[in-house]
């Protein structure tokens, strides 16, 4: 029998990434990057000069269908694989990123009538204007003793699905109305390509407070939310929850004539990027911290029971990988918060000097910040600059930066801000670790371990724990490739089960990052200083940052 392969599309913030990969080792032959020609919409509605709130961010979805028309034909062609030997294709998606649709399926902004209402877009799992509703969300469950929240950390955050379509039905109710049904984006490009829509387990559990044995929260919860909330669960999510790596269906014939693939290829239900990160790392049992490290960090870890640790985004059964709890934790900022500093806050000098040497702005801050010790720099910051998803699970903190003089260079203050999210993430292992979900090593993907060894080194240092890097630089697309052979199944060339896929074709490289001891012993320190200013701000003692974003809203 000939080489079979598959096709994984991994879907982030600003574009999507396709890969072609060999079932028979994991070796990606190919790979192609579509960047979403609207990108993240944060300012006006596309062609109108409709105006967004503060904290939204929207995306467009024929961005998405976009990625498929360019990305998987580029695919087929830089590799010259037969399209009857790619037998299977996954996708994966930032989540929560959710849509309203109608009847037919259509997302509710290419309607002309409603495209105007900024209600009827997508919106990204970075929209932040939802807080409202899920404070009044967390007060209600939490008042009425319900159970799932010890499975969310305590709090369910505005990033999800249910402050969300809460946030519809208060400012849109219009638009609420007239959806037939909210999906999660990755539900819905799998019923694009498959014309079968079926909402996966992953983005149910971990999104919309779904679980495996008692289903959504009660009617009576969502009517004490709003009364007209009451069926919601019955009506605009309704559909079966299905496992990951079950086969959604066949792709049709026009996304055959779109993509070059044949007819009737097998198409896994819909994932999410952190999430089909682990097994393509090889980590399929527990102790294993998985940090999908971009534009934000998700931290993945699996486990045997169910247990409760503050903060945490979700444990959900069965979640990652089949026969364990899969346990997500994250953090809203870390590629973005280095973005925010290089783009609004160095001098010129910096970008003339970077450019001089050849080197981007963050090589150039990393090169100068490497040559610190830890704490030489004097300055401290927490890094909130998105808010804080764990363990506080609150979008209205922010930045800080302590210790500043008139002698700080612009590479400390770069510093400063990689130390920060590493104690972001320490906070998180911490978390796990002290509450009955042990941590042993951390795994690393995503494009920040390629791109700055001085962050992975800080983050080894920080947590005291040896990271394994990836190999692939589009690691969740890997992941997804290999819930598409999932789906195939082993009768047609793929695999019968995830962790039989991961087996065979899982990489990372040889290399690790160990902690440095000295480092570790001064970070103790530091972090011991990061924990008291992350207390005093973000657990009531002075929520000036609160206050600070409430005087903007006046
Ligand atoms: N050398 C660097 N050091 C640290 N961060 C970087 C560097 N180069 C780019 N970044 C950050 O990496 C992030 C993008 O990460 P990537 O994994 O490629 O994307 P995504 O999160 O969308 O999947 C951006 O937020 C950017 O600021
Ligand atoms: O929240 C999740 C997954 O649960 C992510 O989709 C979200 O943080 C976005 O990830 P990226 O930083 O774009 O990789």
């Amino acid at each position: 029998m000939s080489n079979k392969y598959t096709i994984g599309i991994d879907y982030g913030t600003e574009s999507g990434r396709a890969v072609l990969i060999s079932l028979k080792n994991g070796e990606e032959i190919a790979g192609h990057v579509t960047p979403y020609p609207h990108g993240v919409i944060d300012q006006t509605l596309p062609d109108t000069n409709v105006e967004l709130g503060y904290e939204w961010a929207l995306q467009h979805p024929g961005d998405y269908l976009e990625v498929i028309k360019q990305s998987v034909p580029a695919v087929l062609k830089e590799s010259g694989v037969d399209s009857a030997d790619v037998i299977g294709i996954g996708i994966d998606f930032t989540a929560c990123t959710m849509l309203p649709i109608n009847q037919d399926g259509e997302p509710l902004c290419l309607d002309p009538a409603l495209r105007n209402n900024p209600h009827s877009w997508v919106k990204l799992w970075k929209h932040h204007a939802a807080q409202d509703e899920a404070n009044e969300l967390n007060k209600i469950a939490e008042e009425r003793g319900e159970e799932f929240l010890s499975r969310y950390g305590g709090k369910i955050s505005s990033e999800w699905m249910i402050a969300k379509v809460w946030q519809i039905l208060n400012e849109a109710p219009d638009i609420y109305e007239q959806t037939d049904q909210f999906v999660e984006a990755t539900d819905w490009v799998i019923s694009a390509l498959t014309n079968k829509l079926h909402r996966n387990s992953c983005t149910a559990g971990y999104k919309a407070i779904w679980h495996k044995q008692d289903g959504y929260p009660s009617n009576e919860f969502f009517k004490t939310l709003d009364p007209r909330l009451e069926n919601l669960t019955e009506t605009k999510l309704r559909g079966n929850v299905v496992p990951l790596g079950t086969r959604a269906g066949g792709l049709t014939k026009d996304m055959a004539e779109l993509t070059g693939l044949r007819e009737g290829t097998a198409v896994a239900v819909g994932n999410v990027d952190a999430h089909a990160a682990v097994p393509a790392v090889g980590v399929v049992t527990p102790g294993k911290l998985v940090m999908a490290m971009g534009t934000s960090i998700c931290h993945m870890l699996l486990g045997t029971e169910e247990k409760q640790v503050e903060g945490m985004c979700g444990v959900v059964e069965d979640g990652i990988i089949p026969g364990y709890h899969g346990y997500e934790a994250g953090q809203s900022a870390v590629g973005d918060i280095f973005a925010w500093y290089v783009n609004q806050g160095i001098p010129a000098y910096v970008e003339k000097a970077a450019e001089k040497e050849g080197m981007n702005v963050h090589q150039w801050l990393e090169k100068k910040a490497s040559s610190y010790k830890p704490g030489e720099t004097g300055l401290l910051a927490l890094d909130w600059w998105n808010g804080n998803r764990s363990v506080l699970v609150n979008t209205e903190l922010s930045g800080l930066l302590l210790g500043a003089t008139i002698q700080t260079k612009p590479e400390e203050i770069y510093r400063a801000l990689l130390e920060a999210t590493a104690f972001g993430t320490r906070k998180i292992v911490d978390a796990f670790h002290e509450n009955g979900v042990p941590v042993y090593e951390l795994y690393a993907c995503g494009g920040l371990p390629l791109k700055n060894k001085l962050l992975m080194q800080i983050y080894a240092d920080v947590t005291d724990r040896t990271i394994k890097i990836a190999e692939s630089k589009q690691t969740p697309a890997v992941g997804a490739a290999m819930y598409g052979a999932v789906a195939a199944g082993a009768k047609n060339g793929g695999y019968d089960s995830i962790l039989d896929a991961a087996e065979k074709m899982a990489r990372i490289k040889d290399e690790v990052i160990e902690p440095i001891p000295e480092n570790v012993e001064i970070y103790e320190k530091l972090y011991q200083e990061y924990s008291k200013l992350h207390d005093y701000f973000g657990r009531g003692e002075n929520d000036v940052m609160k206050r600070l974003k409430a005087y903007r809203k006046i």
